[in-house]
């Protein structure tokens, strides 16, 4: 019902994660040829409008702590919150063990009731919408949104720092961690904003591209209310949003072959006609618990920031967790903009960024948390299958000994697990070769797919279908407009002007590679939505 999966060697507990991610989840530096680290951030962007689990805490609202204070301990069960599954860390551990680290804080996910109100296994709730539907700049609940609107011209709120408009400052002293002069901390419809500092400049971007889009609809349309300006900006946005998942982040992602079998392609001309009202749009736990957190394995620990001819500052990616400050400098949000859209991502593989192993987190601190030993915990805690099982699933044989993992990781896990069955889906996923044109191997890639086919099909409000399903369908002539959108127009648009007058077509891939050369913003190259097909003569 809710207990963590055993082994299947003698029913024994399976290992401990934070031995797991120390034998298989090096750091190291292998960047991609093709991508830009965009992916990576849109990524983690998109996974947020999607995908949210909730730690469970005290009645009172309280954090659980499951390790005694000076983290060199795990409470014995009896004195411990029941959702406490803390995680093992050895005495020999080649990190922790400096700071006397004997045990990492991990705490359940709150479970979903079940829809028909019967017993049986546990489910875990979403705490987001999981349509691809803007509630990572909106908010899922309508106190959130209208917490985020000015309510003036259909304008979400902003925070306006020397001319240039930032996220509306947050409320929350403990957003961040300092709130000192100077700094700042950040707002928008999704509470993990603040995270690092290039999701903060996403979140910033769509926020402003909102606010052009509700500028631009009150010019063409000057009787309209805030209300109706607001909606038609948020729907268009949306749209937008989609069109850039589906048109330009999966097949970068996926391939062009999985587009195909899977049938997630954006149609060219006309609706789609595709909504289907048996497909299941809900975010599998499968996707949400392993195969999207492949973007772990993308991350870059060393942003690197260009000035006009010369690299200005190289920044250690902990240095700028839930401490933002930085986007007030005059450059930086252009500058950062620059970097995701010129510098390579890390292959999916299993090298992971110290920044996320070691010091995730760390608020000033020598050692942060582990974020695979995260990862792997959670797979347990939600109740995922072995990644032998999902193998079988997605049509490839399973393994049946270490050895069909390869020289290179076969006696790594083998030293790690007592059953080739045991693996965890997380692990065994990064583990597999790229596969048919995508960055991810095929398990992932099957499973990433499937969810986007639902998030696709089940969703009666997807920007491309039909006035007989979607209530708010747009004119065939609005419709041809939205499918030019790109997220490398929504950077020209709404860059500051300083660094960015030129953006390469396709954001997420390398500038220079065939095709995909620079164009300048101002021109036609890069098209523009022609919002006066919203022109409204009521
Ligand atoms: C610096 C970058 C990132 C940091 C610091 C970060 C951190 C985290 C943390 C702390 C969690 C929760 C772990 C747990 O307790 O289960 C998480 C979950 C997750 N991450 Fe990341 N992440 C980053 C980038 C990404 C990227 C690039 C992607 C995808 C492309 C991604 C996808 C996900 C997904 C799907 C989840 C599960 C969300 C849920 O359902 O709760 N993350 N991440
Ligand atoms: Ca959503």
């Amino acid at each position: 019902i809710w207990l963590p999966r055993v082994s299947e060697d003698q029913g024994q507990p399976l290992n401990s994660p934070r031995i797991i991610s120390t034998a298989l989840f090096p750091d190291g530096d292998v960047p991609n040829r093709e991508i830009t680290l965009m992916l990576m951030q849109y990524g983690q962007f998109l996974s947020h409008d999607i995908t949210q689990s909730i730690d469970s805490t005290f009645v009172n609202g309280s954090a659980i702590s499951c390790c005694t204070p000076d983290g060199s301990l795990q409470l014995p069960p009896h004195i411990r919150h029941f959702a406490c599954m803390p995680i093992y860390i050895p005495p020999k551990d080649p990190f922790f063990s400096f700071f006397k680290q004997g045990c990492m804080n991990f705490v359940r996910s709150v479970m979903a009731p079940r829809s028909d109100c019967t017993l049986g296994y546990a489910q875990q709730m979403n705490k987001v919408t999981h349509f691809v539907d803007g509630s990572s700049v909106y908010g899922s609940t309508p106190e959130q949104t209208a917490e985020l609107r000015s309510f003036q011209g259909g304008m979400l709120k902003v925070f306006v720092d020397f001319g240039r408009e930032l996220l509306p400052l947050s409320k929350d002293p403990e957003a961040c961690i300092t709130q000192e002069q100077g700094s700042a901390c950040f707002e928008s419809g999704d509470s993990r904003t603040n995270q690092m500092i290039s999701l903060v400049a996403l979140h910033t971007l769509f926020m402003r591209e909102h606010n052009r889009l509700a500028r631009e609809l009150g010019r063409i349309n000057s009787r309209w209310s805030d209300q109706k300006i607001f909606l038609e900006a948020r729907r268009i946005l949306t749209a937008e949003m989609q069109v850039v998942t589906y048109k330009e982040f999966l097949p970068a992602l996926l391939g062009e072959a999985a587009m195909k079998e899977f049938d997630i392609g954006l149609k060219e001309f006309d609706y789609s006609y595709d909504y289907d009202q048996r497909v299941e749009p809900s975010v599998t736990n499968e996707f949400a618990s392993a195969a999207f957190r492949f973007g772990h394995s993308t991350v870059e620990g060393l942003l690197k920031i260009y000035g006009v001819d010369k690299m200005d500052e190289m920044i250690s990616l902990p240095e700028t967790m839930f401490y933002p400050g930085r986007m007030r400098k005059h450059l930086f949000y252009d500058q950062l903009l620059s970097t995701l859209t010129t510098e390579p991502i890390q292959e999916v593989d299993n090298l992971l960024s110290e920044s996320l192993t070691k010091y995730m987190f760390r608020a000033g601190n020598p050692f942060g948390v582990d974020l695979a030993s995260l990862n792997i915990q959670r797979g347990r805690d939600h109740g995922l299958r072995p990644y032998n099982d999902y193998r079988q699933l997605v049509g490839q044989a399973r393994y049946t000994s270490f050895k069909d993992f390869g020289a290179q990781f076969g006696p790594k896990l083998a030293s790690v697990y007592s059953s080739v069955d045991d693996v965890d889906l997380w692990v065994g996923g990064l583990l597999e070769s790229k596969h048919a044109g995508s960055i991810l191997g095929v398990t992932f890639r099957d499973i990433i797919a499937d969810q986007f086919f639902r998030l696709k099909k089940g969703d009666k409000y997807f920007f491309d279908h039909d006035p007989s399903v979607n209530p708010s369908h747009f004119t065939l002539e609005q419709l041809q407009s939205l499918r030019k959108s790109s997220l490398s127009r929504m950077i020209c648009d709404n860059s500051d002007g300083f660094l960015l007058a030129r953006q390469a077509l396709n954001a997420f891939k390398l500038p220079g590679v065939p095709g995909n050369e620079f164009h300048d913003c101002n021109g036609n190259e890069i098209p523009r939505i022609n919002l006066m097909l919203w022109q409204d003569f009521e």
